[in-house]
């Protein structure tokens, strides 16, 4: 197939709440989607998981809703690109293609002991400067390693080679390039193996000592690949033929695709949690901050680009909980309504610290909190402060970020669920005292995806082109008195004080 025939690419965006097929034209322009929601698991307090299954029939069926509604087929369709909730790990037999456990989600916490024991004397920061991650429940290899310890008959199923481990991204990829029947690729790309808290972040492969201390046999992992090549291609079913030329986990696809190309430009999503990152070349930054190394992207044989990623876990979760868990909207679009009927948070805080605090604190002591309640205090109070933690939680990011690179930012791109929410953009612009700028193509996760995937079968040239196709949409800039913005800032820090500390042993 070439890119004469084939006139368009076609995204899967995998997240945590919803799947995702787009497909592109070559100027970045959606022509269809189709999504669906899949079952959030949630056993008991802090643990999350997903139905591998359910994600795997739940992309089947989006792929072929998108293609139908562009009125398309699989010849149509020049390459695949997967993007993917990341660290959420799959555990599976390769001669059934059945999991054996549910996927355990990026926020679940139940691999909290596990990591305190593999600190051990060396303290969270073991593994910092081979794989730029602490030692954190948010990683996949405690993940893999519960799996194997938890699941009956898993070690000794993986000792003999008959279980394969992947993020998301390569559990796609194995079923999409045919499965157990027709031996499926196994493999994922740089951005999703930096998230294993396994792979070594100078040599791109998987670091042999932690592997071995995290008891993860290696027989399990995938082949670590750049974001943009060919793969495999397409098996069975309706994309047959199809080369899967692009992988990214979602954060760095969609800095790609807001085209954070050059060293120093950032963007921040804002979903079910926040995720800022800043582009930093082929400079390996080690955080004194808070912050996390990753990989940015790599394009085929090209050098490695690297990012410092400020990672938030609960942002737009926090509007849902105020909807599913407390029945105070009917939907995420109400919040802005309620908060509009307040002035201000009226002394109200809330530190949404429901799986512990990530960046830059890494607590996982801490819990949820809402402070400086007083008779004062009512429900559109409330919807602002659960706003504001957006935005503050950003604050606290932005400058740990400026901290470590010395890039002072003059603006930053933004995308994300919540970004439609112009009272918090206006209060995120105000708080940071820099412009927040919004693309005019808002689908930059699964656009990000298909560039990587397009670019390596030839369909767009270079990234000359991805540049040339982000155009500005809207941009909110600062208008908050410098005093005011500290002095709230200030009281937030207390708010987040009163959350540490938390989880002991009358609490766990
Ligand atoms: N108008 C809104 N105001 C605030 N939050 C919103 C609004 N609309 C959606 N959200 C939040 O955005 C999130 C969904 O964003 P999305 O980027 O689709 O998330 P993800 O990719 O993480 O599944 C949800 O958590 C939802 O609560
Ligand atoms: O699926 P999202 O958009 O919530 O993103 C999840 C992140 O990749 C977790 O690290």
């Amino acid at each position: 197939m070439t890119s004469e025939q084939a006139s368009h690419v076609l995204a899967i965006d995998q997240g945590t709440t919803s799947t995702r097929a787009m497909v592109f034209d070559r100027s970045g322009r959606v022509v269809a989607v189709d999504q669906r929601e899949h079952r959030q698991i949630l056993p008991r307090a802090g643990w999350v998981e997903h139905d591998a299954t359910e994600i795997w029939a739940n992309t089947r069926a989006v792929v072929g809703g998108a293609l139908a509604a562009a009125n398309l087929n699989a010849t149509s369709i020049v390459a695949v690109g997967i993007t993917n909730q990341r660290e959420t790990t799959v555990v599976w037999d390769r001669s059934t293609g059945e999991p054996v456990h549910h996927a355990i989600v990026w926020q679940d916490t139940r691999t909290q002991a596990l990591c305190d024991e593999l600190a051990g004397d060396e303290g969270p920061e073991r593994f910092k400067a081979r794989t730029g991650l602490p030692l954190a429940t948010y990683f996949a290899g405690p993940k893999v390693r519960w799996i194997l310890d938890h699941v009956e008959g898993a070690r000794e199923r993986a000792d003999a080679g008959e279980l394969l481990f992947g993020t998301v991204d390569t559990w796609l990829l194995w079923n999409l390039t045919g499965g157990a029947e027709h031996d499926g690729v196994h493999v994922t790309d740089v951005t999703n193996a930096s998230r294993t808290l396994m792979m070594d972040i100078r040599t791109l492969d998987w670091a042999d000592d932690v592997v071995e201390a995290m008891g993860v046999p290696r027989s399990m992992l995938p082949e670590i690949r750049s974001s943009s090549e060919e793969y495999g291609v397409c098996h069975p079913g309706i994309l047959i033929g199809v080369p899967v030329a692009g992988i990214l986990g979602d954060q760095h696809a969609a800095t790609f695709g807001q085209a954070c190309l050059d060293v120093g430009s950032a963007k921040n999503t804002y979903g079910t949690g926040n995720f800022m990152l800043l582009n930093t070349g082929d400079e390996i930054i080690e955080s004194r901050h808070g912050l996390l190394t990753t990989l940015c992207y790599r394009l085929g044989e090209q050098p490695p680009v690297y990012a410092l990623e400020g990672s938030i876990a609960v942002t737009g979760s926090l509007v849902q909980w105020l909807r599913d868990n407390l029945g105070l909207i009917d939907s995420a679009a109400e919040v802005e309504r309620l908060a509009a009927t307040v002035e201000d948070n009226g002394g109200a805080y809330f530190v949404p610290a429901f799986s512990g605090l990530f960046a830059p604190h890494w607590r996982s002591d801490a819990r949820g909190a809402l402070v400086g309640l007083t008779r004062f205090v009512n429900k559109g109070h409330i919807a602002r402060a659960a706003l504001e933690a957006t935005a503050f939680q950003t604050r606290e990011v932005l400058d740990a970020m400026e901290a470590d690179s010395g890039v002072r930012l003059t603006e930053l791109k933004v995308d994300g669920g919540m970004v439609v929410n112009e009272t918090l953009m206006q209060f995120q612009a105000d708080l940071l005292g820099v412009d927040v700028v919004r693309p005019r193509i808002s689908e930059t996760t699964a656009l990000g995806a298909a560039y990587a995937a397009g670019l390596a079968v030839g369909y767009w040239a270079s990234t000359d082109e991805i540049r040339d196709n982000w155009a500005e949409d809207r941009r909110w800039s600062p208008s908050l008195d410098p005093a005011e913005r500290e002095r709230l800032y200030r009281t937030w820090k207390k708010a987040v004080e009163r959350t540490l500390d938390w989880v002991d042993d009358d609490t766990r």
